[in-house]
């Protein structure tokens, strides 16, 4: 159901006072956890205290977020009959997922690619009977040499690509045993957990040539590779087989229908009351109830919350009490990727299928045009150039394609929307072993979810999904990834997974 309005009989905002809207009114204009004042926490306590003792909730669990792990916890604690209210900032659904279009075509501003390999986005996918297509893929790949760009076929610039990259997750097979149980050898990860990408490229020293090739991907994710994590990027490895193929192909397959079709049948399975535009502002326990309250001052109490809005935006929500020690360090430190825009960009020229990867210090890390006829898309972790600016856009991609002619583009900075604050999680070193499992754990009442949490594929939609069936006590998935993938009976399109640079978790 969705339901912009406070619903009748949930009692949500008759309980504040007009006092107490004016003051919670007053989070809108701070919208950070600083600027929700003591006295409005000790209001929203007492309310709390009053709703538990009047033995009367709104919701049996309120959700906050409906990205794809907020959706998912909704429809499974809905299917146990529970009553269940879903609060959302934005005016949509779907979160780091938006389907949209540009120009005449259909985009994908976040989340797009999804796979076999990814159980938990694949059952999801059957369940739905969401058709999938492949994209067609490049026809030419430009790669980085000390000389410039040089144009390969794309077999051979990948069969390459997985000869450098095969050394870098040595040992990924003993240490990640089991990917989706990624603490199985917590002894022989903890001392890799300090490694940042940069690192494992110094401690292979490869030669320039060959390590100017790796870059391309270690800056995309580390933002930059001296940020990122080895063992985030080296789980992927373990999760996709422990080897190129699986680790590059992943995300050749896109849904028909877009993410949008994903995200709006879960909702319509669950049917949650939902409210968009209800930035949360408070979360409030007292004596056993939870009170919820939105920077318009609305608010709705539950026995039970579950976050499912970003790590990174917990700094801006107040709680109280107060989140613990490791949740203040990750919201602090940061979980998703950095300053990582993506944008999509119609080009006159070339008109080509293609990829292209540049080195590490380029305005952009990858791009390609991955079908004919489509908009090219194109990465950057660079907060040096304008990519608001056309003309600053075409120098960037003249740097990789000297020709090229951009006609108009789109950006989206996941890092500069505040109900994400960054894009896909992406851990940095040590954060793995100190933090991860910590922040998965409950704050009383109140519960966390969200693919930054995710025990595999963090970083995708799948974790998402993960998280929101974990959190809301619904059976998760860990297939071996050497057994060949379960397709669930969709039909895949038969594509050869070789030439592909999947534009993994991008
Ligand atoms: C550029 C980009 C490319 C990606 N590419 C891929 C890909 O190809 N394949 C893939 O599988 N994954 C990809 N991902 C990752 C994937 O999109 C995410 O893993 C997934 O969408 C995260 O879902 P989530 O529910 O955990 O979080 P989100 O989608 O971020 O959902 C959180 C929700 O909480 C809401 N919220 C935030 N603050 C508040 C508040 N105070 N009150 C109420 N609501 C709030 C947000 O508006 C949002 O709707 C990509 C992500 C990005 C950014």
């Amino acid at each position: 159901m969705t339901d912009n309005d406070a619903r009748p009989g949930s009692g949500g905002s008759g309980h504040l006072s007009r006092r107490t809207l004016l003051k919670a009114g007053g989070l809108v204009v701070a919208g950070t956890a600083a600027g929700f004042g003591a006295a409005a926490i000790a209001e929203a306590t007492e309310s709390a205290q009053a709703a538990e003792q009047a033995g009367r909730s709104d919701y049996d669990t309120i959700v906050v977020g409906a990205g794809l792990a907020g959706l998912t916890a909704a429809r499974e604690l809905r299917k146990k009959g529970r009553r269940v209210l879903l609060l959302e900032a934005r005016d949509r659904i779907g979160g780091r997922t938006w389907t949209d279009r540009f120009n005449d075509y259909e985009i994908e501003r976040g989340g797009a690619w999804v796979d076999p390999l990814q159980p938990h986005v694949w059952r999801e996918l059957s369940r739905y009977n969401l058709t999938i297509v492949a994209d067609q893929g490049p026809e030419r790949v430009l790669m980085p040499t000390p000389g410039g760009f040089a144009e390969f076929d794309p077999v051979t610039a990948y069969t390459r690509q997985g000869e450098l990259f095969t050394p870098f997750f040595a040992g990924a097979r003993d240490y990640f045993p089991k990917p989706y149980a990624p603490f199985t050898r917590e002894d022989l990860l903890t001392p890799l957990d300090g490694l940042s990408l940069r690192d494992r490229l110094n401690q292979l020293a490869y030669p320039p040539a060959d390590e100017m090739r790796m870059t391309g991907t270690t800056s995309l994710y580390g933002a930059p590779s001296s940020r990122g994590g080895l063992l985030q990027l080296a789980q992927w490895w373990a999760l996709a087989g422990w080897n190129y193929t699986g680790f590059s192909g992943v995300n050749t397959f896109r849904i028909e229908r877009g993410t949008v079709a994903l995200a709006t049948a879960i909702l319509n399975e669950g049917k949650p009351d939902l409210k968009l535009r209800a930035p949360v502002a408070s979360v409030v326990q007292a004596n056993g109830t939870v009170r919820v309250t939105t920077r318009s001052g609305a608010a709705f109490t539950a026995p039970e919350v579950i976050m499912a809005v970003p790590v990174n935006v917990w700094k801006t929500i107040a709680f109280s009490p107060g989140l613990p020690q490791p949740h203040l360090e990750a919201t602090a430190q940061g979980y998703g990727v950095p300053r990582q825009k993506k944008l999509w960009l119609d080009l006159a020229t070339p008109t080509d299928r293609f990829i292209a990867e540049a080195p590490e210090g380029f305005p952009f890390a990858i791009m390609g045009r991955l079908n004919d006829n489509a908009p090219a898309v194109a990465f950057t972790v660079d907060t040096s150039f304008d990519v608001t600016n056309r003309a600053a856009v075409e120098a960037a991609v003249r740097e990789i394609i000297p020709s090229a002619v951009v006609r108009s583009h789109t950006v989206s900075d996941w890092q500069a929307e505040e109900f994400s604050l960054g894009g896909p999680a992406f851990r940095q070193p040590r954060q793995l072993t100190r933090l991860h499992r910590a922040i998965g754990q409950p704050l009383g009442r109140v519960k966390f979810a969200g693919d930054d949490l995710a025990l595999g594929w963090s970083g995708y939609m799948d974790g998402a999904i993960e998280s929101g069936l974990r959190v809301a006590g619904a059976p998760t998935l860990a297939p071996s990834p050497n057994a060949s993938p379960d397709t669930q009976g969709m039909a895949l399109p038969k594509v050869n997974r070789r030439v592909y640079r999947s534009f993994v978790g991008l």
